[in-house]
């Protein structure tokens, strides 16, 4: 039984994999392939792509989906062990992942970032209870550590605009915001980058670094993969030459004394907000990568975004061309051991 829910589960060469799957499905549709397949997606946060690209997936390959919503119809719920819960969560993780492993034959689960803690977040408690206790493949949808499906559409999304990934500079910039957001898809961003063997450039105002342990691992993929990975605070710096611009608002190093300095932190620097004039050093055709939701005119500008630069339509579609790979790979890895007939 295999999970998909950080990069630790695919390795170098399992990105490689999927992307190349993705790319040959996308040429040639591989039919109902998830027939009778039921995958469960639970939510503890909102979302638009993800879950209308899951949902689609399972619709056109055959199978069917079921959406549940942690504490909005479903039971708020508990992940830690060892504590009395006597407070506003009446559901065990334990319990609802055992229990919903009866059901279906694939979890799904988003669970954003805590943001109190960047150690805790980095250890992932939400989803890491999941993995314990289901006993069918739990794929992640964004937990606090990374968001797998979304690097793995964004290198799609690369490789079907550059070609081999191949020591190619690419840039991931920090963007403003009005507060704090969580930094799974800028960590999944750099690993996957990393992994596919491009020269990543991550640029951000100081107080802003990536979690160490993310970094750590992105070199080490880095240097499997024959990339690279570079770290600055001048933005126009990281940006020369660069065939691609991921702009991603994320949250400052934590823990913070409150909230509201780390707001204050994400309006402090209101001109690395992504517009042509970021772009203008990168290579002449050059695109702008956005994971969405983006806020237009805040994070990144309006009219880059709605010019021929931009890349985030396609990025998202490639959120459907690499989730279909990862369904078919976590059937795979139960055939002939389901739960339900
Ligand atoms: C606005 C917001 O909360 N964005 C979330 C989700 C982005 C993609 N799923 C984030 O930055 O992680
Ligand atoms: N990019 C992404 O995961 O979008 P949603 O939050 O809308 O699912």
């Amino acid at each position: 039984m295999q999970h998909m829910t950080h990069i630790e589960d695919l390795g170098m060469e399992g990105v490689h994999a999927v992307v190349e799957q993705a790319m040959t499905w996308k040429r040639q549709h591989p039919g109902r392939h998830l027939e009778d397949v039921l995958l469960g997606m639970l939510f503890f946060n909102p979302s638009l792509r993800t879950r209308a690209s899951f949902e689609a997936v399972m619709a056109r390959a055959g199978g069917q989906s079921m959406v549940l919503e942690a504490g909005k119809g479903a039971w708020a719920m508990e992940h830690r062990d060892g504590v009395a819960m006597d407070g506003e969560r009446p559901e065990h993780v334990r319990e609802a992942a055992a229990v919903l492993s009866r059901y279906v034959d694939v979890l799904a689960v988003r669970a954003f970032a805590g943001l109190m803690d960047d150690a805790e977040d980095e250890a992932d408690p939400v989803m890491r209870a999941f993995r314990a206790h289901a006993t069918v493949p739990v794929i992640s949808m964004e937990s606090a550590r990374e968001h797998l499906c979304q690097g793995l559409a964004d290198v799609l999304t690369l490789r079907e605009r550059l070609g081999p990934l191949q020591g190619q500079p690419v840039t991931l910039s920090w963007a403003p915001h009005i507060k704090p957001l969580p930094k799974a898809v800028p960590n999944s961003f750099l690993l996957s980058a990393a992994a596919a063997g491009c020269q990543v450039r991550v640029a951000h105002p100081p107080g802003f670094e990536l979690p160490a342990g993310v970094r750590r691992q992105a070199e080490a993929l880095a240097a499997q993969s024959g990339g690279e990975v570079q770290y600055g605070h001048e933005q126009l710096e990281a940006m020369a030459g660069s065939r691609a611009v991921y702009a991603k608002a994320w949250g400052p190093v934590l823990p913070l004394a409150d909230e509201q300095a780390a707001a204050a932190m994400m309006k402090a620097h209101p001109d690395w907000r992504v517009g042509a004039g970021q772009l203008a050093p990168a290579s002449a055709d050059a695109f702008l990568m956005h994971c969405l939701p983006v806020r237009r005119d805040l994070e990144v500008e309006a009219a880059l975004l709605d010019s021929g630069a931009s890349a985030v339509v396609d990025q998202a579609e490639n959120r459907f061309h690499v989730q279909r790979v990862l369904l078919d790979m976590a059937m795979q890895s139960i055939a002939g051991r389901r739960e339900v007939a």
